[in-house]
């Protein structure tokens, strides 16, 4: 039985990402766009590499996909979380970036742009609230299951993660319901969502 990946996600302290690892995290996430709360300059990649030896993920939002890539560089896989155009999608598989996850709101009307992904990608894929700040999970329970590197996130805490399990994603992504306080991590927290995890592969 397989065991499901985990990132945390949005740290910006060096010692909770080396907590992270300690405690059984598969992906570190930092979010390097001004847009967040969480943002840390993508700087910040270079250090953690420093201190983790899981793969580090840099989160950004904005910018021209050229500007983006630059940015990412440093980290072991960048994630773009916005929806892209087609042009854009065009202009990542002519790059050589190989290590991507695509953010792709998981609701009706984003059918369509999931479709253009998976036919057009083989990129890991985020299912994750839509710009309404919704999830909906019947639909991501149906797109999980036809793309097997399609993982989930949004709203995910140590309470209800195993609703999530049970959509039997790839990876699940986790940030505000680990924290304390934006941006900093609650090690108990984290070691509740692992503890799920692991109790998830044996009561299946
Ligand atoms: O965390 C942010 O502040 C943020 C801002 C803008 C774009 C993405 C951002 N975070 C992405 C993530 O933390 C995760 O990939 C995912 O959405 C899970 O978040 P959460 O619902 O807080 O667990």
């Amino acid at each position: 039985m397989k065991l499901v990946k985990v990132k945390f996600c949005g740290i910006s302290h060096v010692q909770d990402a080396i907590t992270a690892e300690k405690l059984g995290a598969d992906f570190i996430g930092v979010v390097a766009d001004t847009v967040s709360p969480r943002y840390v300059k993508h700087e910040f990649v270079k250090i953690l590499k420093n201190h983790v030896t899981k793969p580090v993920v840099i989160v950004k939002v904005n910018g021209t996909i050229q500007r983006i890539l630059n940015e990412g560089k440093e980290a072991d896989i960048i994630q773009i979380h916005r929806v892209l155009s087609e042009i854009e999608i065009e202009e990542l598989l002519s790059s050589s970036i190989k290590n991507l996850i695509l953010y792709v709101p998981a609701s009706r009307e984003f059918e369509g742009y999931f479709r253009l992904v998976i036919s057009r990608t083989n990129y890991m894929i985020l299912l994750d609230k839509n710009p309404q700040n919704r999830l909906d999970l019947s639909i991501a329970e149906k797109w999980l299951k036809e793309y097997y590197k399609t993982g989930i996130g949004g709203g995910i805490t140590p309470q209800n993660v195993r609703e999530y399990l049970y959509l039997d994603p790839y990876w699940i992504d986790i940030s505000s319901g680990i924290e304390t306080y934006k941006g900093k991590k609650d090690s108990s927290k984290m070691a509740l969502i692992l503890k799920e995890v692991r109790e998830w592969k044996y009561t299946r």
